[in-house]
């Protein structure tokens, strides 16, 4: 990813993210490492401006484009690790949380931290994070809003390997993948899908009402009232 600063998701970065899966898998990749070319920020998740007073229609399709480019992601034939050398909060963290395996630096922040911010994880952030890290302790994590810090990330099991910068948790991704490499493709990508086919299911089977949620949420004027002042603390904290 390489959206600066923050590698927030707009709906043209996710139309990116989006071809870039479907050229991978066009062209037979045998491996991807989602990586950030920020030297601290993962991906600071969807871009909030996008929902803050947004027209209709650009936040369908915002939603859209998000939930074609997460079914692709959480989906495909080939193996995927996150790099994780930066912060990976709400959006950021669904993205790792969507690849097969996730390495992580030391003194990251790792979360759905949406609770915090007022709003909800959607229900397919939900089950990808309790797919991860378990029922009870992705109940507790998503009703605090919890960030978690690297050693927490570890040893709750919502990244598999801590490296100690960006080079060597490049090098353990890659490692990753090559430890995939002699796997029979497609032994390999029937089993992938077994696990995740509810998770992906729930949301192909509800994507019109999923959207009608999301946008009835985020319209209501106490939400963009939240949406505004978050936006502004964010701002008075660079400026
Ligand atoms: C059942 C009902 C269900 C209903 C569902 C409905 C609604 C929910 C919908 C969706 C779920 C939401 C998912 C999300 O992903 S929301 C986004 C959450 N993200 C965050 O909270 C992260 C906010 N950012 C940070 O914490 C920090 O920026 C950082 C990532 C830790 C990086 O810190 P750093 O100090 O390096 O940078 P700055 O904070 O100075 O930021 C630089 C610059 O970027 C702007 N910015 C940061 N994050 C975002 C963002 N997510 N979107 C847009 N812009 C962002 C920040 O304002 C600064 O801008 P400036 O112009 O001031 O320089």
């Amino acid at each position: 990813m390489n959206r600066p600063p923050v590698n927030s998701l707009n709906t043209e970065h996710l139309e990116q993210l989006h071809r870039a899966l479907v050229r991978l898998e066009n062209e037979k990749c045998r491996g991807m490492i989602l990586s950030s070319s920020s030297p601290t920020v993962f991906s600071a998740g969807l871009d909030i401006r996008e929902m803050y007073k947004p027209e209709l229609e650009k936040a369908r399709k915002f939603w859209r484009t998000l939930q074609d480019m997460w079914l692709k992601l959480y989906s495909t034939p080939y193996p995927t690790v996150a790099a994780i050398h930066g912060h990976a909060p709400a959006g950021g963290c669904l993205l790792a949380l969507s690849c097969e395996y996730r390495v992580i630096v030391p003194n990251v922040k790792i979360g759905l931290n949406e609770t915090q911010l007022g709003i909800v994880a959607p229900q397919w952030f939900q089950d990808c994070m309790r797919n991860v890290i378990g029922e009870r302790q992705a109940e507790k994590a998503l009703i605090a809003g919890h960030m978690f810090n690297t050693e927490q990330a570890l040893q709750v099991g919502l990244v598999d390997e801590v490296a100690a910068d960006k080079a060597a948790c490049i090098a353990r991704a890659e490692a990753f993948l090559a430890s995939q490499a002699n796997l029979p493709l497609l032994a390999r990508k029937t089993v992938k899908l077994g696990f995740r086919n509810s998770t992906l299911s729930r949301l192909m089977t509800g994507r019109e009402a999923d959207t009608k949620i999301f946008i009835e949420y985020i319209f209501q004027p106490k939400v963009q009232k939240g949406i505004e002042l978050y936006l502004q603390s964010l701002s008075k904290k660079s400026g």
